[in-house]
């Protein structure tokens, strides 16, 4: 849950009083470049002190509760950050000593992931000889290992071909379904969209537009997300 939250750079502000609140399931933030996802994000994780607002995580206040909160929390970040010239299996054990885990219990946690993202057969491969798709669903693998209940993703897709992008993407709606988790999907990318994903729309540093796709679809009279997207941003204009 996010209330009333702003954030600038110096005097300028890029976010300007977001409210929003997310259940478990997939969410998606869709925003153009510069719209503040990855501000928005860097508050949601703690990286940058809170401007003015609240941020609550699973009910716990971020700035009250920081550490339990933070607990509840897995993040895939724009860049990479896995190590390229170990193991899939060597990524996963080190990500689980980071949490206290013992190596058996790292890869006993994320078995049934790596199978839904069929990584299971590449345990032993160097993540540098994998492709952008398995590095990326490694990263999401990884995200999950200390049981997290909201994860955050931010365009965690840049890069990647058509079908590995809607592949990853369903991978990910499946697991936030069958894991009971807030997973709060960040991109610029219309196409990602479901009719029935939950959407935050970004622009500008101000949320457009909250609520199911095709509910918001109905609301605002329009038959997609590129036609939302262009008559919101539009009527702001003419504000
Ligand atoms: N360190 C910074 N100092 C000053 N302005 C910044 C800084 N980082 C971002 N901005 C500005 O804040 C606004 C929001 O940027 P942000 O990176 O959060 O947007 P975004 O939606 O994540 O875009 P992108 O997808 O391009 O990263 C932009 O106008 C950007 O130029």
């Amino acid at each position: 849950m996010v209330r009333d939250l702003s954030y600038g750079y110096g005097n300028k502000e890029v976010l300007k009083q977001l409210s929003f609140s997310l259940g478990t399931g997939f969410n998606l933030l869709l925003g153009p470049n510069g719209a503040g996802k990855s501000t928005l994000f860097s508050l949601l994780t703690g990286l940058f002190n809170q401007g003015q607002g609240e941020v609550e995580l699973c009910g716990l206040d971020l700035v009250q509760h920081r550490r339990a909160a933070l607990a509840k929390l897995g993040v895939v970040f724009q860049q990479s950050t896995l190590d390229l010239d170990l193991s899939v299996k060597q990524n996963l054990i080190y990500q689980g000593s980071l949490h206290g885990l013992s190596a058996m219990d790292s890869l006993n946690r994320v078995t049934s992931i790596l199978e839904k993202l069929e990584l299971s057969q590449r345990l032993n491969e160097r993540v540098r000889q994998l492709n952008g798709g398995h590095r990326r669903r490694l990263e999401i693998t990884r995200a999950l290992m200390h049981r997290p209940k909201v994860i955050l993703l931010d365009e965690p897709t840049v890069g990647l071909d058509t079908d590995s992008r809607l592949l990853i993407i369903e991978h990910v709606r499946q697991l936030a379904k069958e894991m009971d988790i807030c997973v709060l999907w960040a991109t610029h990318l219309m196409d990602e969209a479901n009719f029935d994903d939950e959407l935050v729309l970004l622009d500008r540093g101000q949320i457009r537009a909250s609520g199911q796709c095709q509910q918001l679809y109905k609301k605002h009279e329009v038959n997609d997300l590129f036609e939302l997207y262009r008559k919101l941003t539009q009527q702001v204009e003419l504000i």
